[in-house]
């Protein structure tokens, strides 16, 4: 096994192979996040996007290849310590918001606080203040049939950053919306996780989305394009370096 990744990298893989059901959908990918970075994934439909982002949120296990969370390994835990690794330190927004009906945008937003162990009163407060900073406070006691697609996607949002993850994937999360409605919840996607200092992980088919990040990495059929990737002016050489 490899030694652990340096301090300052949050997330680390190294070769990683995932095949769905035989069919390769990630050929040997290395890569290295930065704490506080946030790094766009972009590539055409089907390059491997989402696999990717499913192997380092740690919901799906690779089939070859080592992914580092700070100093952990994580390819070889077990689907349990996988699942607590996730609840505890990863966020997850995807394209489309999967609230929860019968709650309100305060209550599905207060959710994985209560399931994390805060009291009814400080989940519910802490709540109210992310639909405060994500501009829609004034939805807090609608349920999401009340609410238009980009509504429900900020309420989802705010649900992800709620916890204050380590790391923010975000799965192509304004697929579902229309074009003007896009770059408003992107703004405020990455301004949340930058003012928070959260790790963002944006996977997005849209080149234009990706000016939101500080640095971009193009996959094309399970690779990384050696001659696409951007350094931001701010990471170590060992990053810059894809290492
Ligand atoms: N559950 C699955 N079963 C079989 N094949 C899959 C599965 N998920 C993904 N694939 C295949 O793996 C490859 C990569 O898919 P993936 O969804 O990771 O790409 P993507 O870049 O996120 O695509 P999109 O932009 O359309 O979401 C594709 O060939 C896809 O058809």
């Amino acid at each position: 096994m490899s030694a652990a990744p340096p301090d300052n990298d949050v997330l680390r893989a190294r070769g990683i192979v995932k095949s769905h059901h035989g069919t390769p959908a990630l050929r040997g990918v290395t890569l290295a996040v930065q704490e506080g970075e946030i790094l766009a994934v972009t590539g055409a439909r089907g390059c491997g996007k989402s696999t990717l982002l499913g192997c380092l949120s740690a919901q799906l296990p690779v089939d070859d290849g080592e992914i580092w969370f700070n100093s952990a390994p994580v390819h070889t835990l077990s689907r349990a310590r996988r699942e607590k690794l996730r609840r505890e330190r990863f966020g997850y927004v995807g394209p489309e918001p999967h609230l929860v009906p019968e709650l309100t945008a305060r209550e599905n937003v207060a959710l994985p606080l209560l399931f994390a162990g805060a009291g009814h009163r400080a989940a519910h407060a802490a709540a109210t203040e992310w639909l405060e900073r994500l501009d829609i406070a004034d939805y807090a006691g609608h349920r999401p049939a009340a609410l238009v697609q980009s509504l429900r996607q900020r309420v989802a949002v705010a649900r992800a950053l709620a916890p204050m993850p380590t790391v923010l994937f975000a799965d192509d999360p304004t697929a579902a919306l229309h074009s003007d409605e896009r770059e408003q919840v992107l703004r405020i996607l990455a301004s949340a996780a930058r003012s928070h200092r959260i790790t963002l992980v944006l996977a997005t088919h849209d080149p234009e989305q990706a000016r939101h990040a500080d640095r971009t990495v193009v996959l094309v059929d399970g690779r990384l394009d050696p001659t696409a990737a951007a350094p931001a002016a701010a990471a170590s050489p060992a990053v810059a370096a894809g290492r």
